[in-house]
């Protein structure tokens, strides 16, 4: 995990991923903090194959231009942009068009190698990872899309508490790892809130690993049920959080 906090944190990086699969690294989302982050753990851009995006808020899209410039200048390779179909114009028009746009014309495709990915339909995004686009409920009438892995593992995008949801993964899907964005104090109006999340059953709650949480964490540590936390700066072996 590149970072693991809220949208305003200050002492966690913005809650984004990387992850490693033999030789290639996908991003998922690339938030305000994630190039200062990369450069603190060690990586550059250049280290990366893919970047996909869950939805346009600025700890999850913050650090595109960035990204995008050095890809082009620096490095002088487009990497692969996975985005949900529904995202690509909103994502160029209302976000980076204003810096990346250097001719008429220019377009995301200037800067990546754009794969829509259509909700609900699996794709491989790296040879040995498969994802599936699940469209869950953050802010009405803006798309967010949380993440199927490999068939076992939940990455929350931001999303509102869907009870529904996580029991059909669950009971019904055979997911067995869940990473959920968590807002520590109600109410839960955009994210699932801790609260909310304590009232999953306790197979669920097994299951469950809260990120995206505010600066105050450290006052919650004991007080999640039987979820724990995910770390920033810290690597999860999906191999074995999935085996458990
Ligand atoms: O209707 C709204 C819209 C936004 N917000 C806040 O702005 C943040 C934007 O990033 P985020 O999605 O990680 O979290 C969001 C919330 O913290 C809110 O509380 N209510
Ligand atoms: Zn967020
Ligand atoms: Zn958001």
């Amino acid at each position: 995990m590149l970072g693991t906090g809220s949208a305003f944190a200050k002492s966690f990086d913005n809650n984004n991923a990387l992850l490693t699969v033999g030789e290639r690294r996908l991003m998922i989302d690339c938030g305000i903090t994630a190039p200062k982050t990369l450069f603190q753990l060690g990586y550059t851009f250049g280290d990366i194959d893919a970047l996909l995006l869950t939805h346009i808020h600025a700890d999850h899209i913050g650090g595109v231009e960035e990204f995008a410039f050095q890809m082009k200048f620096v490095y002088g390779r487009k990497p692969i942009l996975y985005i949900a179909d529904t995202l690509i114009e909103p994502l160029w028009e209302h976000s980076l068009k204003g810096g990346l746009q250097q001719n008429p014309g220019d377009t995301l495709a200037d800067y990546f190698d754009v794969k829509p990915l259509s909700e609900g339909v699996t794709h491989e995004l790296l040879p040995g990872l498969r994802a599936e686009l699940l469209l869950t409920r953050h802010i009405p009438n803006k798309a967010s899309y949380s993440l199927l892995l490999n068939d076992t593992f939940f990455y929350s995008g931001d999303m509102v508490f869907d009870l529904e949801l996580l029991e059909s993964l669950v009971n019904e899907r055979g997911i067995n790892v869940i990473f959920h964005d968590c807002q520590l104090h109600p109410p839960g109006v955009v994210h699932a809130c801790l609260p909310q999340l304590l009232t999953l059953p306790a197979h669920i709650q097994r299951l469950t690993y809260l990120m995206h949480y505010g600066d105050d964490q450290p006052d919650f540590v004991g007080r999640t049920g039987l979820m724990k936390f995910v770390e920033p700066h810290t690597t999860y072996e999906l191999d074995e959080l999935t085996a458990k």
